[in-house]
């Protein structure tokens, strides 16, 4: 059996920061672990100009504590008026390493997002030109489509023409959730590639339901059925270099997601990558966790590999009812619960 396991330092290629005295307190929970990471750009208000994203870049830098040795990748939020100026603008300014697509309503600080994909040509053209990744929130909005659908039937209505109109533009379906998803990307060009979160990997949609309604576990896309969370272990643990590590970690005040209607988000920055070791280890496939958590997403992107390392030990520790989160607390996956490895 492993008891200690050494990579290198892994990123994590889809992370809400939040911004502000949020940001301060959850910025120190990635640094500890991750070198890098894709940073969200759904704030309020979006984050959709090459100023801005800078500006945002700043603000992190400036809330890292002293001896984090952290770097933030930067992402614009695209909008239907977006100029395609602005993604050379932002191209050049260099902090900025994709462009996000959010359909407009699918999830949290989406009300800015994309109405029509037809009516950014322009701006897909020019990332397609410059090699900028799109990444993608791929669930249609339509309040038609059952939830659970809304991924699968967003591979068949924007993703495939979107792909075909676009052959060489490099897209990241976010978060993906399903068994559809997990053989679409598997099965598509080498342009194409997902980030797969911890708890995707960890749950089903029964951890909604367990004993009564569970706040905590709600997100967006939301947990699927057991057949889908085995289809994303299959994908994640593949060795395939099309997926790869991405938390979604989205703190929100507890009082925001203990409520009649409660908001969309997990926070698993406080243990990303032990929430990854226990899947891979579930998976018996401790030895993938490596080319996942830490090569697949740089070589992606074109960026560099880490060279440190970190270590991960079987060693199992108490995860805190509550993590402080400006004038509130949050409340974090597996809270008053143990997980079984830590970070050393
Ligand atoms: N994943 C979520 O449930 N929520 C995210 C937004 C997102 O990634 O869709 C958030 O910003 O809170
Ligand atoms: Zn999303
Ligand atoms: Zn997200």
């Amino acid at each position: 059996m492993t008891t200690q396991l050494t990579i290198t330092r892994p990123d994590d290629w889809h992370l809400h920061l939040r911004d502000g005295d949020t940001l301060k307190a959850v910025l120190p929970d990635t640094a500890r672990q991750f070198a890098r990471a894709i940073v969200m750009p759904n704030l309020r208000p979006p984050v959709a100009s090459a100023e801005a994203a800078r500006d945002y870049h700043a603000r992190i830098k400036q809330a890292l504590p002293a001896g984090l040795d952290f770097e933030p990748l930067m992402t614009l939020y695209l909008t239907d008026n977006m100029a395609a100026q602005e993604i050379t603008r932002a191209h050049q300014y260099g902090v900025v390493k994709a462009v996000k697509l959010y359909p407009a309503g699918a999830t949290t600080n989406s009300d800015s997002g994309v109405t029509s994909l037809a009516k950014c040509a322009a701006v897909l053209a020019e990332m397609e030109k410059l090699g900028l990744p799109l990444l993608i929130h791929g669930e249609v909005t339509d309040a038609e489509i059952d939830v659970f659908d809304r991924e699968k039937v967003f591979i068949d209505r924007h993703l495939q023409p979107l792909l075909k109109d676009f052959p060489g533009l490099k897209v990241v379906f976010e978060h993906i959730t399903t068994q559809d998803a997990a053989e679409f990307v598997a099965q598509g060009p080498g342009n194409l590639a997902a980030t797969i979160t911890a708890h995707h990997l960890l749950m089903n949609r029964n951890a909604m339901f367990t004993g009564g309604i569970r706040p905590h576990h709600y997100c967006l896309p939301v947990l699927k059925r057991e057949t889908h969370r085995q289809a994303l272990v299959k994908a994640a643990i593949s060795g395939s270099a099309k997926f790869f590590l991405g938390t979604d970690s989205a703190p929100h005040p507890k009082s925001a997601k203990e409520a009649s209607c409660g908001c969309a988000g997990m926070y698993t920055a406080h243990a990303a990558i032990e929430l990854y070791a226990e899947a891979f280890e579930a998976a018996s496939a401790l030895d993938k966790l490596e080319g996942f958590a830490s090569f697949y997403g740089p070589d992606f992107y074109q960026l560099p590999r880490n060279t440190d390392k970190v270590t991960l030990s079987k060693q199992s520790w108490l995860v805190p009812e509550t993590i402080p989160f400006a004038d509130d607390v949050l409340v974090p996956l597996r809270a008053g619960q143990s997980i079984a490895w830590k970070l050393l």
